[in-house]
C-alpha cells in the first residue's frame, strides 16, 4: 500500500480466529494504525485482500474520544447512539466492566480510564464476532493497562469474540495475547509470545529483558529508505541497526 509515493504497508499478513486475542506491535509510524483501518474497510489497499467471515459483526475502541463541547450527553445517550438496545444491556455492559456506576455520568466528566471502559462497553453492545482496539490503554498508569487488558481477555472468554489490539505495551500485552505480530511497514515476526519470548529473533528484536519493563529495542538487517520501502543492508554494505 503506498500514499504520495511512500510504501505504508508490504508484504502485510495477518489472521484473526475466534477467541483469539492477536496484538499488532511495532514503532510509531509502523503502519499499525493503517493496517487497522484497511482491515475496517475505512482505506482500500492498492493490492491484497480483506476476507471477513460471512455476516461478521466488529467492535472497534479508538486510541481516544474526546467528546466536543457541543455533545452535552452522559454516557447512557452515548451509549445508544452504538444501536439499538436497552437500558438493562447497556448497564450489563458497563457492569461487565467494571463501570457500574457511570451510567449517568457526563461523558465530558469522565476520567481517561473510564473512558475506555465506555467505549469498550459501546464496542461490546453489538456483541461483536471480532473486537478491534487500537491502543486502548494509552494514557493509563501500568496499574491501569493491566487491569484494561485482563478485562479485555475476560471479555473474550465471555463473549468468544476474536480480539485484535494494537499496543506500545510489548511487555504488558504479552500476557493477554495469543500471538504477537510486530510490524515495521511490514510483518518483522509473528509468533505465539511464550513461543518467540525465547526465539533469538524475537530476543534481538525486543531485547532481553522481558521480566521487567521490556526496553523496545528493534533490530533490523534492513534499513528503510525515506520513502519507506525496503532496502536490504547487504546491498549498501550497511550492518544491522538498532
Ligand atoms: N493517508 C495517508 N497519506 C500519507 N501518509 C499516511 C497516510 N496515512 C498514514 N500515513 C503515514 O503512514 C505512516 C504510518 O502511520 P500509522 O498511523 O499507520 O502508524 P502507527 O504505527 O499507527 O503509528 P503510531 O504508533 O505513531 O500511532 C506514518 O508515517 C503516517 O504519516
Amino acid at each position: 500500500m503506498q500514499r504520495h509515493g511512500n510504501a505504508l504497508l508490504t508484504d502485510v499478513s495477518l489472521r484473526v480466529l475466534p477467541r483469539q486475542i492477536v496484538t499488532l506491535v511495532g514503532p510509531n509510524g509502523a503502519g499499525k494504525t493503517t493496517l487497522v483501518r484497511v482491515l475496517l474497510g475505512l482505506m482500500s489497499a492498492d493490492r491484497g485482500a480483506v476476507r471477513r467471515r460471512s455476516g461478521l459483526r466488529v467492535g472497534y475502541v479508538p486510541q481516544r474520544f474526546t467528546p466536543p463541547p457541543s455533545l452535552p450527553m452522559d454516557v447512557d445517550g452515548f451509549l445508544r447512539l452504538a444501536g439499538p438496545s436497552t437500558e438493562p444491556q447497556r448497564k450489563q455492559r458497563l457492569a461487565d466492566n467494571g463501570a457500574n456506576d457511570l451510567l449517568r455520568r457526563p461523558l465530558r466528566a469522565l476520567s481517561g480510564g473510564e473512558m475506555q471502559r465506555v467505549l469498550l462497553a459501546r464496542a461490546m453492545l453489538r456483541e461483536p464476532d471480532l473486537l478491534v482496539l487500537d491502543e486502548p490503554a494509552q494514557g493509563l498508569d501500568v496499574q491501569g493497562q493491566q487491569e484494561f487488558y485482563a478485562l479485555i481477555a475476560r471479555l473474550r472468554d465471555a463473549s468468544g469474540c476474536g480480539v485484535l489490539l494494537v499496543s506500545h505495551d510489548l511487555h504488558l500485552v504479552m500476557a493477554a495475547t495469543d500471538e504477537v505480530v510486530c510490524l515495521e511497514r511490514h510483518v518483522c515476526c509473528v509468533g505465539r509470545p511464550e513461543d518467540i519470548s525465547v526465539h533469538p529473533e524475537y530476543l534481538r528484536l525486543f531485547g532481553r529483558d522481558l521480566t521487567g519493563l521490556a526496553i523496545y529495542r528493534h533490530h533490523h538487517d534492513h534499513h528503510h529508505d525515506l520513502h519507506g520501502n525496503i532496502v536490504p543492508d547487504a546491498a549498501e554494505g550497511r550492518t544491522a541497526h538498532d
